[in-house]
């Protein structure tokens, strides 16, 4: 769903965080006929959906009696491609700053965008990987060191070090069990966080776990050939051969950059009004990122948070525009 669409290019909106709030305004734009770029910082969309519960069933969203967050993620990207915005992933917003009424200027880690209107869907901010903490490490980030797993096809055959003692690492171990030459799991506790099913699958299958250990050295030029691991209580190291090190430590999320954008913030959430609009006029925002009296921060509430802040920034870009949508049902799609 990405496109080339850059620079110069002025859109009707710009929607900053891809969360659950940010996909359902994005597909709201197409509703109103507005052009949108939807950027996120992560490798996907999805929010805290996808990066820390996917698996998790969700039980209070209308119409969805039990959805797992992944399942009403993915039906959120169904939806979206009706009206086939562009989308930005893997591109932080460091700034947002409006030049004129109905211009603003984002930017971002890669690139600089405009558009009329701004909506900032940024949830509890950011969200990173936790990295590991091993002197030049990053520089294996672009070869065969991962902090996700996009396909799990590309460890075909491989060896695969994988570090955690989440649910991720341990489903990854298990996913990627039978598709991996080895896979072995280290966790720097004895007990894994997993579900308790996870684990046990886990003790039966044909993963290697080391526990507790961790890794003290990444030796390769390149790419990671091999890598030192330390047991946590004895100290003792050995060296394994690797293909691949996936490291899941969870994430971290800050808001940064957005708490020095000139927007009221109240404790770390923006302010706004009834518009869903903040204290600067085409400047909006929704979801979990905004509050008001009586604010709470559920998807629901974004869900409904969303089309208030796009028929209002549509009326902001358009003041001779209807605020009311008119009915979806009466739409020929
Ligand atoms: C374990 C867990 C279980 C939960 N269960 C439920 C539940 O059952 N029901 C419920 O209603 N709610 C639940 N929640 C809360 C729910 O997930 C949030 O309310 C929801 O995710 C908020 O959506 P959002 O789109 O506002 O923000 P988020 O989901 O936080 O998404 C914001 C996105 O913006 C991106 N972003 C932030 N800053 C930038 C930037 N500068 N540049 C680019 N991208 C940026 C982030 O990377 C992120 O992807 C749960 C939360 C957790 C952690």
């Amino acid at each position: 769903m990405t496109s080339q669409q850059l620079g110069d290019e002025m859109t009707d909106l710009i929607i900053i965080g891809g969360g659950p709030a940010g996909m359902f305004a994005a597909f709201y734009c197409g509703m109103r006929q507005a052009s949108v770029t939807l950027i996120e910082s992560m490798p996907q969309l999805g929010g805290q959906l996808a990066a820390l519960y996917p698996e998790k069933y969700i039980y209070d969203v209308a119409g969805f009696p039990k959805v797992t967050a992944q399942e009403l993620v993915d039906n959120l990207l169904e939806q979206l491609k009706l009206f086939n915005p562009n989308v930005r992933l893997e591109e932080k917003v460091v700034s947002v700053v409006k030049i004129a009424e109905r211009h603003f200027i984002v930017k971002t880690d890669q690139n600089e965008y405009h558009s009329k209107a701004v909506i900032i869907t940024a949830g509890v901010g950011a969200f990173e990987p936790r990295r590991l903490e091993i002197p030049g490490a990053e520089r294996f980030e672009k070869s065969n060191l991962h902090y996700f797993v996009n396909d799990l096809n590309a460890f075909a055959g491989k060896k695969v070090l994988i570090n955690g003692g989440g649910d991720s690492a341990v489903d990854w171990a298990l996913m990627l069990e039978p598709i991996a030459e080895q896979v072995t799991l280290i966790h720097r506790r004895d007990k894994f966080r997993a579900h308790e099913h996870s684990v046990e699958n886990l003790m039966n299958s044909k993963v290697n776990v080391v526990t507790p250990t961790e890794i003290t050295e990444l030796h390769g030029d390149d790419i990671i050939t091999k890598v030192t691991l330390s047991d946590v209580k004895t100290k003792e190291t050995q060296e394994i051969e690797v293909d691949a090190v996936i490291v899941n430590f969870g994430f971290i999320s800050s808001l940064g950059p957005i708490a020095e954008w000139g927007i009221a913030i109240e404790g770390n959430s923006i302010v706004v009004d009834s518009r869903m609009e903040t204290n600067i006029p085409g400047l909006f925002a929704a979801g979990d990122i905004t509050t008001y009296p009586g604010k709470l921060k559920l998807i629901t509430v974004g869900f409904g948070e969303a089309p208030t802040a796009v028929n209002n920034a549509k009326v902001y870009i358009d003041p001779e525009a209807r605020l009311s949508p008119g009915h979806s049902s009466n739409m020929k799609l």
